[in-house]
């Protein structure tokens, strides 16, 4: 593989968040998963920073996927599917049965890799999930659709087609439309699953652009089988092999100097 560029500024900026004070937002305990009887995830324990976009990397079927599906028990729709040990979100462990997993996944709210607007109108799309959590008069929903297709860097495309429909916008517009949804219920966490591999590079760099503008809001947890991307936007990387974490810490770290061989063979590309 060819040399990576490191977003250094920020990777650097945040290197050591673990020792000065950047708070963790999700902390990940002993996490097993379990799909009938296969162990896919094993013994994983890792603290994602508040306000910090962490990359999952890792060959196929390591995992990434997995991991990030349990943080918003999007998984317990699937009655084979099963976690144990914890996952604390501002120290409450989300695997509680005792959790309202509706109000979880407004707090944790995911993107996926194939855009997913719903079959409504721009406008709807968007406001459909603020109405599902909040009565608000029409002016106050009218901005907060405003709001959220500004943060997610699609207002100026699609302010005069509000009400036409979502699926006639082009694919890097779908997902900015599908970042607006997440964005516009308030969450704290954002997941994104593989959400540039479907586009092409000119969508991929404004949404990796609008990721690094939101990580100011919220904290981010990125799937990515895209060396580059993972090193550009993220502040931490963690890498996954076979269901197990083998090593996490700053992204500048891992690209340059990471203490584990295999971390060092997938990175430069002699395996995976
Ligand atoms: N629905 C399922 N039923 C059974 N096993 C599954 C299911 N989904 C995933 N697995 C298995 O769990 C393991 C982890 O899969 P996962 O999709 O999390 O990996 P991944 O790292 O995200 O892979 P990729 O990069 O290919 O998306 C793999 O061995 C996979 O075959």
């Amino acid at each position: 593989m060819s040399t990576i560029a490191l977003n250094t500024s920020s990777a650097i900026g945040n290197a050591a968040a673990a020792d000065t004070g950047v708070p963790v937002r999700i902390a990940v305990k002993n996490l097993n998963f379990y799909y009938g009887d296969f162990r896919s995830l094993k013994d994983i324990s890792i603290d994602f920073y508040d306000r910090q976009v962490t990359a999952l990397i890792g060959p196929s079927g390591c995992g990434k996927s997995t991991l990030l599906r349990t943080f918003n028990r999007i998984y317990s729709l699937y009655p084979e599917q099963r976690a144990d040990g914890q996952i604390l979100l501002d120290g409450q462990n989300v695997l509680s049965p005792s959790i309202d997993v509706n109000e979880l996944r407004a707090r944790v709210g995911m993107v996926f890799q194939k855009p997913t607007p719903f079959p409504m109108s721009i406008y709807d799309n968007i406001a459909f999930g603020i109405k599902l959590y909040e009565r608000l008069p029409r002016s106050e929903l009218d901005g907060r659709v405003e709001e959220a297709l500004r943060k997610a860097a699609l207002w100026d495309e699609v302010k005069d087609k509000l009400r036409q429909s979502g699926m006639g916008l082009s694919g890097g517009q779908q997902q900015r439309l599908c970042i607006a949804r997440t964005i516009a219920q308030r969450p704290e966490v954002i997941l994104l699953d593989e959400p540039t591999s479907a586009l092409d590079p000119i969508s991929t760099g404004k949404i990796e652009e609008l990721i690094e503008q939101l990580r100011s809001e919220f904290t981010i947890v990125i799937v990515t089988h895209n060396m580059q991307q993972a090193a550009r936007i993220s502040q931490f990387t963690a890498f996954m092999y076979l269901g197990e974490l083998i090593e996490f810490g700053p992204t500048t770290k891992m690209f340059m100097n990471p203490t584990k061989k295999q971390t060092q063979d997938y990175i430069t590309g002699r395996f995976g």
